[in-house]
């Protein structure tokens, strides 16, 4: 096996300062190298320090799993939907998810209108709450969700929607007490000694049943609209595909499609997708307002690119080199979290000169490559300029940079997430101007609630109209 911190035999390694768990990997690597295990709890997790291991790994059949941890998987054994499932289901989910995606416009020109409108919203938004101090507007998440949820059940929500909102508070509290509910999935021992009340009340197994009826209701009431209008020669977006690939495959014994798993699939487009991307903006306005020269030279490119407020396409981004570096910087900067999604050897392996068994945890430590002086010069500075070369045309740098995982199980929506990002930002760009309040610079610590996330503090910017 790697080497790595073993700790006790019921409890493994537990540090008092989880909050600092980036330093706890670089002290790691320090000692160990590449390729180290940490025993938190019974459970062997190794870490992969190295982007090339990383590629190794995680393109190989072997480390493809998901862990069946309480957290992923909702109390639903095995699991349904894409982001948590294994087997035969995931790789359903998968192929059907990137079908869909693709023919509902993932990178076509329906697809970038849909971003456009709701980056045109977003702003009129902000106009409201020009020359003020005020934290980002809720509306951010809205926009981005309903990119979304335009794909997934063909709607939009407006900015006040109420179910929404009580939506997103409710996954807010899960992701507040995510580290709290994984204690059992690490010490499994707690489940025979702690009575059932304890365990509800301390590791909020309540919120969590609490929380899965409530978004199962809600997926279930948009799939049963959807059967209700259903037209199986024109189907409106991904739950109509779904519903009729259900039909279709009524006879196929390897068919894994179901009415609960869609709403799981549907759930966990939701999440992934506005999540990962209200959290990538909210870092990309921290940083417009925290490098003030940074923005001046974006804004210039737009200006002489998409002149008098042409709305930019994917065909423009090969003429907006600094932008499309400014939002790679901004990916390699913000790394939403410090250790990958975790994946799960599904047999013995080796790798990387060591024995991996089966049943193990395996991820990346993300951020710490991100920041790794192998493959980044002045990896803590915020620099667009690395990614372009002496002419200034821009340089795809694979090595070291995996934002959106890599290998089998990479992020499904990258496509969508990057489309978002260059029309956003250049929407967003050609009318305002964003600054942190005079005299108080932006605090760019990650938020401590969330220890294993590197989440973006509540803090208030100025967001003023351009000339
Ligand atoms: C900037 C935005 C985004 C970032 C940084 C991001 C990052 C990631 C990462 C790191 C993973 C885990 C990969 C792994 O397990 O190795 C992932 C998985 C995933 N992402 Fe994203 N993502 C983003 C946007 C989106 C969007 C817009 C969608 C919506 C469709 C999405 C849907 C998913 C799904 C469904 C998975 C699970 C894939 C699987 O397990 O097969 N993501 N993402």
């Amino acid at each position: 096996l790697p080497p790595g911190r073993w700790g006790l035999p019921l409890t493994g390694y537990v540090p008092m300062d989880i909050g600092s768990i980036n330093e706890h990997l670089l002290d790691l690597h320090k000692k160990h190298g590449d390729i180290y295990l940490w025993k938190l709890g019974t459970r062997v997790v190794v870490f992969l320090h190295d982007y090339h291991l990383c590629r190794e790994a995680f393109t190989r059949n072997e480390f493809v799993d998901r862990p069946d941890w309480e957290v992923f998987a909702f109390m639903e054994h095995p699991c349904l939907g894409v982001f948590a499932s294994n087997g035969l289901i995931w790789h359903n989910n998968r192929h059907f998810s990137l079908r869909q995606l693709k023919d509902l416009g993932m990178g076509k020109s329906r697809l970038v209108a849909g971003v456009q409108k709701q980056a045109l919203r977003l702003v009129e938004h902000f106009k409201t709450q020009a020359g003020k101090p005020a934290p980002v507007s809720h509306a951010l998440n809205v926009s981005v969700v309903n990119v979304v949820w335009q794909m997934v059940a063909g709607k939009d929500f407006e900015m006040t929607d109420n179910k929404l909102k009580e939506f997103e508070a409710t996954v807010e509290s899960l992701m507040d007490v995510v580290s709290v509910m994984a204690i059992p999935d690490f010490f499994p021992w707690l489940r025979c000694f702690l009575p059932g009340f304890l365990r509800k009340k301390f590791f909020k197994e309540d919120l969590l049943l609490k929380s899965k009826k409530k978004f199962l209701n809600f997926f279930f009431e948009e799939i049963e609209k959807h059967k209700a209008t259903l037209d199986r020669n024109n189907p409106r977006d991904l739950i109509d595909g779904y519903l009729i690939e259900i039909e279709d495959r009524k006879k196929d014994p390897e068919s894994t499609f179901s009415e609960k798993d869609l709403a799981f699939l549907t759930f966990d487009l939701f999440v992934t997708g506005s999540e990962t991307m209200t959290s990538t903006l909210t870092w990309m306005l921290y940083y417009l307002a925290t490098y003030p020269e940074v923005q001046q030279k974006v804004q210039a490119e737009i200006d002489q690119v998409l002149p008098k407020g042409t709305l930019a396409t994917l065909q423009d981004k090969s003429r907006l080199p600094y932008t499309d570096a400014f939002l790679h910087e901004v990916l390699r900067k913000s790394s939403q979290t410090y250790v990958g999604v975790p994946h799960l050897t599904v047999t013995d392996t080796r790798l990387g000169g060591y024995s991996i068994p089966k049943g193990t945890v395996v991820t990346s430590a993300t951020a710490a490559i991100h920041h790794d002086p192998r493959y980044w010069d002045h990896p803590d500075e915020f620099l667009p300029e690395r990614w372009l070369d002496s002419e200034g045309k821009f340089v795809s740098k694979k090595e070291g940079f995996l934002p959106f995982g890599i290998g089998k199980r990479i992020c499904l929506g990258e496509s969508l997430g990057r489309t978002e990002m260059l029309i956003f930002s250049t929407i967003i760009l050609q009318t305002l101007n964003i600054s942190h309040v005079p005299g108080k610079l932006l605090d760019l610590r990650h938020d401590p609630k969330n220890p294993f996330f590197h989440f973006a503090r509540k803090q208030d910017l100025v967001i003023t109209v351009r000339d």
